[in-house]
């Protein structure tokens, strides 16, 4: 059997981990010239349009060394914005060693440190290398002096590649099976493999990702799922090459799949242990970070007739997602649907874009909001997430919020750029260092829903890309907080309404009046559009009513020009929802989330 490797690689965003997997891929001769496209391992189509990682993919790779010697390599691929660390700590959860990249003109960022930490947490062997060598702006030097300083890593391991241009790969492959340990377990102690990921296939049914970390698993095994006692009878069980290769057996070290007929999704969680029926181990494997949704918003399906469809959905989503949470909800002008929770504002919009194109779901997502703290006069602390269930506000002695340490990392000539949008969001107690020269590391806390919304496309803009954010939740402090009503025609549209801090009320006012009137096409009748607090108007806009033909405006003759705009109109009927007499369009309710138009 070749001697095998668990390796992960994980970087700051755009620093190319998914172009050096695919590098690897290429070299490991799974596919030819002809067969590759580039990022072979982001696989969603939203990651391919993005051009980021969300999930974390797996791969195994053959590996023939200098030495002679084969190896399976098995590649764990990670995601690197900020909202996705915990899809990191699963993949590392599951690996010995790491390839810590850093991008040769960019250096080291904020979520390089952050990945670092992930590593070390997990005591894993640490590969620095230094990608995109090939740039004219490549600065190896100042970069491995990075490395040094604030890494604490030696400069003199470092490896030098470009993955684009397939410099430097061997050496990197040849670092993975020289300094990587082969992972220790046994097959011959009792079944113990690590849940690290699932997804829903529909004729197979879950189909489970795991590490074995001690034992052998066979199709033919019964299979208990130590967290709940589910047991399953194994049909199959293969490795990730390019696609899944069944196997006769998994055994202590390997990385691969086990298909066991599983439909109730609800029995596989990621961080779980499958053992043996017939032989358990006692104890669980450590599991992983348990996941603290931080923004939570409300998905309704557009029409309610389509609310079961959106139950079966979320279900096997969520299979593919561990880091979703969800109950159930429902709205005065939406009907039925669910309350979820997120990592963030991205994950927001992926779990939103990947159920509509992958789950076929035409949904609304509320205005997302973090989870606050109300002390009542009854000595009662209420956790309220969700606006709707406001407390009364006379009863209400004080309120709290969520605070981050937000660490933003960027060239010193942005400084001020930073320092202004920060205090615009609230932030207090600036802390800088210095950690090479040129480059600072500015320490704020802020509020987390100030940065929930926008900030970091905001902060990539101000610095003109080279402004890197990290944050951690630190507590929860006292708050001037008031809840803003939205007023459609007259009538309150309850999945518009949102918690603010009073301070910034009428300018979230305002802009919701502002950005709705752009989103919501004219009826037969006037409409005005309200911001309220308590009962007092505090922002409005008004919506005239409507020249009835919208072809009237493109002149005669061009036939398919006004067709075009016919179809439009249809298509966009089918995304509205009627709120009172109103007809809002779905991407309304979302379009209220961006502070700033697109
Ligand atoms: N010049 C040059 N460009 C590179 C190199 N490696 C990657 N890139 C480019 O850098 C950009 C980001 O690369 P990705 O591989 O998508 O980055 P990533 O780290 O996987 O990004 P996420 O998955 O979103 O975290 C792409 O435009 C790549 O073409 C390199 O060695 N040289």
């Amino acid at each position: 059997m070749p001697s095998i490797r668990n390796f992960s690689i994980i970087a700051h965003i755009d620093h190319g981990k998914s172009t050096l997997a695919d590098r690897l891929i290429q070299h490991a001769g799974l596919v030819d010239e002809r067969q590759f496209h580039d990022q072979m391992l982001d696989t969603m189509d939203i990651e391919r349009e993005r051009g980021i990682t969300i999930k974390s993919n797996t791969i195994t790779l053959p590996y023939t060394g200098r030495n002679g010697e084969t190896y399976a390599l098995n590649l764990i691929d990670t995601p690197g914005h900020v909202d996705f660390s915990y899809e990191v700590s699963r993949a590392l959860a599951s690996c010995e060693g790491v390839l810590l990249l850093v991008d040769a003109s960019q250096g080291v960022e904020a979520q390089t440190i952050a990945n670092l930490y992930a590593a070390m947490e997990h005591d894993l062997v640490v590969i620095p290398v230094i990608n995109k060598i090939d740039l004219p702006s490549a600065d190896v030097d100042r970069v491995k002096e990075e490395i040094e300083n604030e890494l604490a890593l030696d400069s003199e391991q470092v490896i030098l590649c470009s993955a684009k241009e397939g410099i430097g790969i061997e050496d990197v492959l040849e670092a993975i099976v020289e300094r990587i340990p082969p992972p220790k377990g046994s097959p011959s102690e009792p079944l113990a493999a690590l849940v690290f990921d699932a997804h829903y296939d529909p004729f197979r049914g879950a189909v489970v990702a795991c590490r074995v970390v001690d034992g052998v698993v066979r199709p033919g095994d019964l299979i208990r799922f130590l967290s709940n006692g589910a047991v399953h009878k194994v049909e199959e069980v293969g490795i990730f090459g390019l696609k899944r290769e069944s196997r006769k057996s998994l055994s202590a070290g390997e990385v691969g799949y086990i298909i066991a007929g599983i439909k109730t999704v609800s029995d596989v969680n990621i961080g779980d242990t499958i053992t043996l029926d017939r032989m358990p181990v006692e104890k669980p494997l450590p599991g992983f970070r348990e996941v603290k949704p931080v923004v939570f918003s409300s998905i309704y399906p557009v029409s309610s007739d389509d609310y079961p469809s959106l139950a079966d959905a979320l279900e096997k989503y969520k299979l593919n997602d561990a880091a979703l949470v969800y109950q159930k909800d429902s709205s005065a002008a939406l009907g039925q649907g669910f309350r979820c929770g997120f990592l963030g504002l991205l994950h927001l919009e992926i779990v939103q874009e990947r159920l509509e194109r992958e789950y076929d779901q035409s949904i609304i997502m509320t205005v997302p909001s973090v989870q606050y703290r109300f002390k009542l006069d009854t000595a009662e602390t209420v956790i309220v997430e969700n606006p709707q269930y406001y407390p009364d506000p006379t009863r209400i002695v004080s309120a709290e919020e969520p605070f981050i340490r937000a660490s933003i990392l960027c060239p010193d000539r942005y400084m001020g750029a930073v320092m202004k949008l920060c205090s615009e969001r609230r932030g207090e107690n600036p802390r800088f260092s210095v950690p090479t020269p040129g480059r600072v590391e500015i320490v704020f806390d802020m509020p987390l829903a100030e940065v929930i919304f926008d900030f970091y496309d905001r902060l990539k803009t101000v610095t003109q890309g080279y402004g890197s954010f990290d944050y951690e939740i630190i507590e929860y402090r006292e708050s001037n907080l008031a809840k803003l009503d939205i007023l459609v025609n007259g009538e309150k549209v309850d999945a518009l309404s949102l918690i603010v801090h009073r301070d910034r009320a009428r300018e979230w006012a305002v802009q919701v009046c502002e950005r709705l009137k752009e989103e919501i096409p004219r009826h037969q009748f006037k409409i005005a559009i309200q911001g309220a607090i308590g009962g007092k108007i505090i922002a409005r806009s008004t919506i005239s009513a409507f020249r009835k033909d919208v072809t009237a405006k493109c002149y005669g003759g061009d036939i398919t020009r006004k067709r075009k705009l016919l179809e439009k109109q249809k298509k966009g009927k089918k995304r509205m929802k009627m709120v009172g007499a109103v007809s809002i369009p779905q991407s309304a309710f979302v379009a209220v989330l961006k502070a700033e138009k697109a």
